[in-house]
């Protein structure tokens, strides 16, 4: 995951809603969840276990946030590439105090022996622990204190189905709508102090791929450029300005999508492409591409998953001669 810079960071605290009431967008989610969290509060006990599915940037992290918030505990935040054995997750699960939040994000990259010390913590709220080495080695079973354990995942095809079973509810984010997005950006300059025309928030929330995180983000880079050229508000001419400076077309593709488009269309004909030969051909991991990239390309029709790989469609090469234009 990129790291954010100081400005990202600063912004997105400002920014992060921190109840369900202030959260737009995924209603569905967002009344599933008040159930469960209402239903925890009138038991008196912790919230199921929750795991949350989805694209990065659509309000992952925010969710958990707003458990351990609602919860009135505190969230222990890690993820699945810092636990890289079982006892790293045992020091981390026999630190945690009665009903503590713990976030794990990407939770499908931990590792195996992880994963399985993870289904006896989450189902009988212990852990089992190796003490000694070779033949005098044995298995204690530790008490933890109960949790509620959050899990985000960009891959959940990738989790395992003991695991999955595991969480008592599954919330699977989608892509936000226009104008949840419009929603988002209106919010956001609010908390900024930033003035914007009402058809430069509908520019900005179109270009930002149903995502709030980018339309945060592209809202940051308008608010550079108008600050930088004296703009006091910010106008449907100073979005339309800093998204060509930052090359970002209407459809909010930026320069990476418009290459895998370009290399698909031309390098390989139209013709369907390996994960791995794409990843090599624009320099990119191929696990981005399929977690980060091109889940919004397939999702507005420009491009296919075939059984023989990544094809580019007929709407993906319209859209190329167009920008051409
Ligand atoms: N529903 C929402 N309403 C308003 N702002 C939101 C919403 N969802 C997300 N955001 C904003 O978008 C930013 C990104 O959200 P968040 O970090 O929760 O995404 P994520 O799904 O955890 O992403 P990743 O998987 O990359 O960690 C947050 O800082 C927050 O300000």
């Amino acid at each position: 995951m990129i790291e954010p810079t100081s400005d990202e960071r600063e912004v997105e605290a400002k920014l992060r809603p921190t109840s369900l009431t202030e959260f737009v967008g995924q209603e569905k989610v967002v009344n599933q969840l008040n159930l469960i969290l209402d239903a925890a509060k009138l038991h008196n006990r912790a919230p199921d276990h929750i795991l949350l599915a989805g694209p990065p940037g659509l309000g992952k992290t925010t969710l958990a946030m707003i458990v351990a918030h609602d919860s009135g505990k505190p969230l222990r935040l890690t993820s699945g590439p810092a636990i890289q054995s079982s006892g790293d997750l045992a020091s981390m699960l026999s630190a945690l105090q009665s009903g503590d939040v713990l976030f794990i994000d990407e939770i499908h990259r931990m590792s195996r022996s992880a994963e399985e010390m993870l289904y006896l913590a989450m189902e009988d709220f212990r852990v089992d622990v190796m003490v000694g080495k070779g033949p005098g080695a044995a298995s204690i079973s530790l008490e933890i204190a109960p949790f509620t354990l959050v899990g985000a995942t960009t891959r959940s095809g990738m989790l395992p189905t003991p695991l999955r079973d595991r969480f008592g509810f599954t919330a699977f984010l989608e892509y936000y709508e226009p104008a949840d997005l419009v929603s988002v950006v209106t919010r956001a300059s609010q908390k900024l102090g930033i003035e914007i025309e009402s058809d430069a928030a509908n520019a900005l929330a179109t270009r930002s791929r149903g995502t709030p995180r980018i339309a945060n983000r592209l809202l940051r880079r308008v608010r550079d450029f108008a600050a930088v050229n004296r703009q006091p508000v910010i106008t449907m001419d100073s979005v339309l300005s800093a998204m060509e400076l930052f090359e970002v077309d209407a459809l909010g593709l930026d320069r990476v999508d418009r290459q895998i488009l370009t290399l698909l269309a031309t390098q390989f004909s139209a013709k369907p492409v390996g994960l791995s030969t794409l990843a090599v051909a624009i320099g990119e991991e191929p696990d981005t591409i399929e977690a980060v990239i091109e889940p919004y390309l397939i999702r507005i029709g420009f491009i296919q998953r075939t059984p023989r790989g990544r094809e580019i469609t007929q709407h993906g090469i319209a859209h190329l001669t167009q920008a051409k234009r």
